[in-house]
């Protein structure tokens, strides 16, 4: 086992303007490695070039630069492995509306050579919650139904690595939570993951590495305790005894009041401390009910890096 799935040196993207427009960068020489055995989070803005990245590692766009290695096979010398490494659920609920899931599963295996005795077309369609659906058209399945046929799809051929680009876009809570336990699930057994969102919770809950990339440079790689701890930022949360209108507070605190009453002391941990912040409160004549403190997000820390960029 290689102790990168993947690995990308110097990856760029230029899209060639058409008709008179400018060519545009999409990625300005990436460095990335991916851990074998992750899952990884890839985040970005919209237009950051998440989906570029992808879908140069799976092959559907060629890059300008670089060099692409999938679980140990370069992308240029060894093309065949590494398109077999690799299997990837696209944003697109792009399927065949006239054929079963049955059969898509068996087109996209022999696409990838699978030799019959070797296909797994009813394990997967059972896994994905689609036997009782192998015979219907796919035209009449539902959306959430459409995303697991395409998650089935890209296993057809046990690929090491997994990409899933926005699997849960639009996706309704209970299958969300059945695809996160199966993508789980797969990693357990050892396929590495690779994800993208727009829930910073989400990625936050399932991924133990993010890359965050912000117009085409990526701007922070990390493992996701450590990118949180990295932030500086912290909030006081407190509970006044009756209603208490925000008090004038210490250079670089910001204050609001929340709701309910709370008001909300945001801090910077290497310049104040939840303690003195509750003695300034005090000096303040407010009366403390209760209070409590709150870690930064991953949303916290995207925000601030992809601000900066
Ligand atoms: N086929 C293309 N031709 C020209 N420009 C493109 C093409 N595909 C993407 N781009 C541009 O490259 C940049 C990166 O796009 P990409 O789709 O990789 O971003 P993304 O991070 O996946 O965004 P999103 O979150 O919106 O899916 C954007 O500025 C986009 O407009």
């Amino acid at each position: 086992m290689p102790d990168n799935a993947i690995e990308l040196h110097g990856l760029k993207k230029v899209y060639r303007g058409q008709g008179g427009e400018p060519d545009k960068v999409a990625l300005h020489g990436l460095d990335l490695g991916i851990p074998a055995g992750s899952i990884f989070g890839l985040l970005g803005p919209n237009g950051a070039g998440k989906s570029t990245t992808i879908n140069i590692m799976a092959g559907l766009v060629n890059k300008t630069e670089g060099k692409v290695r999938i679980w140990g096979f370069d992308q240029d010398e060894n093309p065949r492995m590494s398109r077999a490494s690799i299997g990837v659920v696209p944003q697109e609920l792009n399927i065949d509306p006239f054929f079963t899931p049955r059969a898509a599963l068996e087109v996209q295996a022999g696409l990838y050579g699978v030799p019959a005795a070797r296909r797994r077309t009813d394990a997967i369609l059972e896994k994905v919650g689609l036997a009782d659906k192998a015979e219907a058209y796919a035209r009449t399945l539902s959306g959430g139904m459409r995303r697991r046929l395409l998650v089935a799809k890209a296993l057809v051929h046990a690929p090491q690595v997994l990409v899933l680009d926005e699997p849960t876009a639009g996706v309704d809570i209970e299958l969300r939570q059945m695809l996160w336990d199966y993508v789980r699930e797969l990693n357990a057994a050892g396929t590495t993951i690779i994800l993208t969102t727009h829930y910073l919770e989400e990625a936050e809950e399932m991924c133990d590495r993010i890359g965050i990339i912000s117009q085409g440079n990526l701007v922070a790689c990390d493992e996701t305790s450590a990118l949180l701890a990295r932030l500086d930022a912290k909030a006081l949360v407190v509970t006044p005894e009756g209603d208490a209108d925000l008090p004038g507070l210490p250079d670089g605190v910001r204050g609001e009041t929340r709701e309910d009453g709370a008001l909300v002391l945001h801090y910077r941990k290497s310049q104040h401390s939840a303690m003195d912040l509750l003695d300034h409160l005090r000096g303040q004549g407010i009366t403390i009910r209760d209070m409590a403190t709150e870690e930064p997000h991953l949303e916290d820390v995207f925000r601030e890096l992809t601000r900066a960029a």
